[in-house]
């Protein structure tokens, strides 16, 4: 027998969450070191967190003590990082620590494919010397050295003897959406076919160079996803799109008939725009019913300020009669799970029928079915409404119906943009 055979293997954790599990609690006890029934293996040893929540406090350190913890290596602010970046400098500052065990939260969120894939490798390498506890919403996200698989329902963690058993009974059922996408309570007045033209549009940050020449066009009622690799300047595009970026300014860019910078404001353009990222959910974490929650993006507000009319109740309902929600008007929209909070902050950004909604990695932490049946609305939104959409999104969710790609290839001179027609 070689040598190496005899080392003790390092054994490596796959749990699957949902929406509805305590996911918070759980990675809270894994780094406590509190004994965990079947994880007993790592009591007592030292444990670092991989998680997109991690990320976020360490900007917050940043932004706060005006410093740079994990930017260190590249000088580059972490709030300026792409996803990809973000990532591979959160891990290479857990790993200065030895680490006994990692805890990765849905480790490849955010991530194109290639960065999934380049840090797939490099957790295979370290799986070599660290346990890995992965707690993922997406069965296809789970390592293949994985060897101990368990489900947190609630706050139950039921761990399953073979792999078959643990794959066959946590595969989901897609839902299905049943009424039809209500109208705007008033129609939309869009003398524009084009939307958004973007004409030999070039950015850099200093001297980086992001984006080369894009020529770019939306059009009404166009169904979009942007699709690019970390870093590729996806973010930067969607920003000059929503006024929040003035890197627009001086360029032939011109959104909603307004060429970029001739006296537009910023609230003109987004009173045309229906906006979700899933940060958006934080802002409303008050007591907020979800009949208030929808007749508030009537006003553009982040809580409802005035009395709501008859007309705009009824309009809330119709919405939540179609997210499958309709006996839950008066319900806390904290009381949701994740993924019904992201369809009816869709619902909501969707309820005056924008001319164009934006999606930004709508999918990112939810669960298989939660995916699903968000995809399935989003698909039912672009079949039934004359809103254009744009869908930004690494991961290939294999139910979305887009007619057209754009996509940003990454070049030393700046990411150029590539037209692609979806085959039907
Ligand atoms: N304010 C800024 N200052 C310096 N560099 C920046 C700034 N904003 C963005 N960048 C850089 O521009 C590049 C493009 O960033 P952007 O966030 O647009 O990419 P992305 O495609 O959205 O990435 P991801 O998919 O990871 O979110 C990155 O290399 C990023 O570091």
């Amino acid at each position: 027998m070689y040598f190496w055979a005899k080392l003790p293997q390092v054994q490596h954790y796959a749990i699957l969450t949902d929406n509805r599990s305590n996911q918070g609690q759980l990675v809270q006890d894994l780094m406590a070191g509190k004994p965990i029934s079947g994880l007993e293996a790592l009591a007592k040893k030292k444990g670092a967190l991989f998680s997109r929540s991690e990320i976020q406090r360490y900007m917050g350190e940043e932004e706060r003590h005006d410093i740079k913890v994990l930017g260190q290596q590249s000088g580059q602010p972490l709030k300026t990082m792409s996803s990809g970046e973000q990532k591979k400098a959160l891990l290479n500052h857990l790993l200065k620590r030895l680490p006994d065990y990692l805890v990765l939260v849905n480790p490849f969120d955010n991530l194109d494919s290639r960065a999934q894939d380049e840090l797939k490798e490099r957790l295979g390498a370290v799986s070599k010397k660290v346990a890995l506890v992965q707690v993922v919403n997406r069965l296809d996200d789970i390592l293949p050295f994985t060897i101990h698989f368990a489900r947190l329902k609630g706050n139950e963690l039921i761990f399953y003897d073979n792999v078959q058993r643990f794959r066959a009974e946590n595969q989901c059922v897609a839902g299905h959406f049943q009424a039809t996408i209500p109208p705007p309570l008033h129609p939309v007045k869009n003398k524009n076919e084009v939307l958004v033209q973007f004409s030999n549009v070039s950015v850099s940050f200093g001297e980086k160079p992001v984006l080369k020449n894009i020529d770019w066009t939306i059009k009404k009622g166009e169904f979009w996803q942007l699709i690019g690799p970390n870093g590729s300047g996806k973010t930067t595009l969607l920003t000059m799109i929503t006024g929040d970026s003035h890197k627009g300014y001086g360029q032939n860019l011109t959104i909603f008939g307004h060429k970029k910078g001739s006296g537009e404001s910023v609230w003109d353009l987004k009173q045309h725009i229906g906006y979700f990222t899933p940060s958006m959910t934080d802002r409303f974490r008050g007591y907020h019913t979800l009949e208030n929650m929808l007749i508030s993006g009537l006003h553009d507000s982040v809580g409802l300020y005035v009395i709501p009319s008859d007309a705009e109740k009824r309009l809330a309902n119709q919405w939540l009669n179609v997210l499958g929600l309709d006996d839950k008007s008066q319900t806390y929209f904290h009381e949701l799970s994740s993924g019904q909070q992201r369809l009816v902050m869709t619902a909501r950004a969707m309820i005056k029928h924008p001319l164009l909604l934006i999606l930004d990695e709508p999918t990112a932490g939810l669960d298989d079915q939660g995916a699903d049946l968000f995809v399935s609305l989003v698909n039912k939104i672009a079949a039934e409404s004359s809103s254009a959409i744009l869908y930004v999104s690494h991961r290939k969710e294999s139910g979305l119906k887009p007619q057209k790609v754009f996509e940003l290839q990454m070049t030393t001179k700046g990411s150029l943009g590539k037209n692609i027609e979806v085959c039907k």
